[in-house]
């Protein structure tokens, strides 16, 4: 039996330049897509097949925002399979995008501006919207389905003998200081994407520390910034044609501008190749695209604050060991030295502060 992947987002921008790198790679792989609308997934289903007529390709319905729909795939799942090699956790949003353009403008001459285009730090802010079971949006879709779902695949993640991989697109645009402990779905503030992105990379620090030991590897990526619905969901697309040029030139400057979706997928693409036991779990992998249009992964150190890191761990117990809870709050009990964060009861976030 070939190597059985799931990627989550499947069938637009980064997550399905990966489905073709990984089947021109590996043409015995049984790839599953995981997407929320079926349209959508069997067209690219389909796509796929056309330069890979051989391939084993699935479908799963998922709607990673939804913890319904989550439990229902991962059961489907754990039906259709008996192992899960890759686990690629890449679906994502960033909903009512809006730019400032004040600080954009501040930026370009503030001695910073490399970082401010490979970053977007400072540029970007979002409405976050509810989820029908209450959750923040973004938090619930970027991060916290993606959890469920690894708790729930565990019996395909962990087998003896074996070792698999998580990985999740994260982004540079993770931010420490858009993240806040007591506000863990960023309910309160404007940068939901970032600080979804910067628990990711948390999140992905906490797994492993808890299934190492069982041959479950956990990373995290940056593709850079690529050209997909979810940028140009950014800025109007005639603004992105005009800006084109100058996107170009950048990439001189910055390496992070991979622009298509084939180079951002480089990072993931190249996890896919490694053993896992030799990957750093502090590091971010970068998909990086020179200006020569070369693709590259780099790996840099995940930016955890030097005084405080900020460990997440995140377990599923039973419901009757935390009492009253309220549909879709995702309340914090703070049990020194650890912030205890549930959901219905039944899942929830260790969030240890260690100094
Ligand atoms: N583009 C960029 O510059 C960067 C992107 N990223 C990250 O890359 C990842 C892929 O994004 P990208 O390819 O750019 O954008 P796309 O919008 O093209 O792809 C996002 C994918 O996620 C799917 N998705 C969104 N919400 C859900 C959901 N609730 N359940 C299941 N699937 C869902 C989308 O499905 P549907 O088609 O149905 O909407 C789509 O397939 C994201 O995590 C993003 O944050 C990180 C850094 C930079
Ligand atoms: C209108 C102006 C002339 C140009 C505005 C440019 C900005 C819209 C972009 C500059 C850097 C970009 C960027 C992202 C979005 C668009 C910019 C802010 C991301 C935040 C997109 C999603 C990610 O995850 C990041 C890696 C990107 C970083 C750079």
């Amino acid at each position: 039996m070939g190597k059985v992947v799931l990627v989550t987002g499947a069938n637009s921008g980064i997550g399905l330049a990966l489905c073709e790198r990984l089947l021109s790679h590996d043409a015995q792989l049984q790839l599953c897509l995981g997407c929320r609308n079926m349209q959508r997934a069997e067209a690219a289903k389909h796509a796929l097949l056309v330069s890979h007529p051989k391939a084993q390709v699935s479908i799963i319905q998922l709607d990673v925002s939804s913890v319904h729909s989550v439990l229902r795939a991962a059961q489907e799942i754990r039906h259709r399979y008996n192992r899960l090699d890759y686990l690629y956790l890449n679906a994502g949003i960033m909903p009512n995008p809006h730019v400032d353009y004040k600080a954009f403008y501040k930026g370009l001459f503030s001695g910073r501006a490399i970082h401010m285009f490979s970053t977007g730090e400072g540029l970007l802010t979002q409405k976050d919207t509810l989820t029908s079971d209450g959750l923040q949006k973004v938090f619930a879709t970027n991060l916290f389905g993606h959890f469920l779902l690894v708790r729930e695949l565990e019996p395909l993640l962990c087998r003896p003998g074996c070792s698999s991989q998580v990985i999740w697109t994260s982004s540079s645009n993770a931010q420490r200081s858009a993240f806040c402990l007591d506000d863990i779905q960023h309910k309160g503030g404007v940068e939901p994407y970032s600080s979804s992105k910067y628990a990711s990379d948390l999140l992905s620090l906490a797994l492993n520390r808890r299934y190492n030991s069982q041959g479950v590897y956990s990373s995290v990526i940056c593709p850079g910034l690529v050209m997909t619905n979810l940028t140009y969901g950014i800025l109007p697309s005639f603004l992105w044609t005009l800006i084109m040029p100058l996107m170009w030139l950048l990439r001189m400057f910055t390496n992070t501008f991979t622009l298509m979706p084939y180079n951002g997928a480089e990072a993931l693409f190249w996890l896919f190749m490694q053993k896992p036991e030799t990957l750093d779990p502090l590091a971010k992998y970068h998909s990086l695209t020179s200006g020569l249009g070369n693709n590259y992964t780099q790996p840099r150190k995940v930016s955890t604050d030097n005084y405080v890191i900020l460990t997440l761990c995140l377990q599923k117990i039973s419901p009757d060991l935390l009492n009253s809870s309220s549909q879709g709050d995702i309340s914090l009990l703070f049990d020194e030295p650890y912030l205890i964060c549930k959901y219905e009861g039944y899942f929830y976030a260790q969030i240890k502060l260690e100094s």
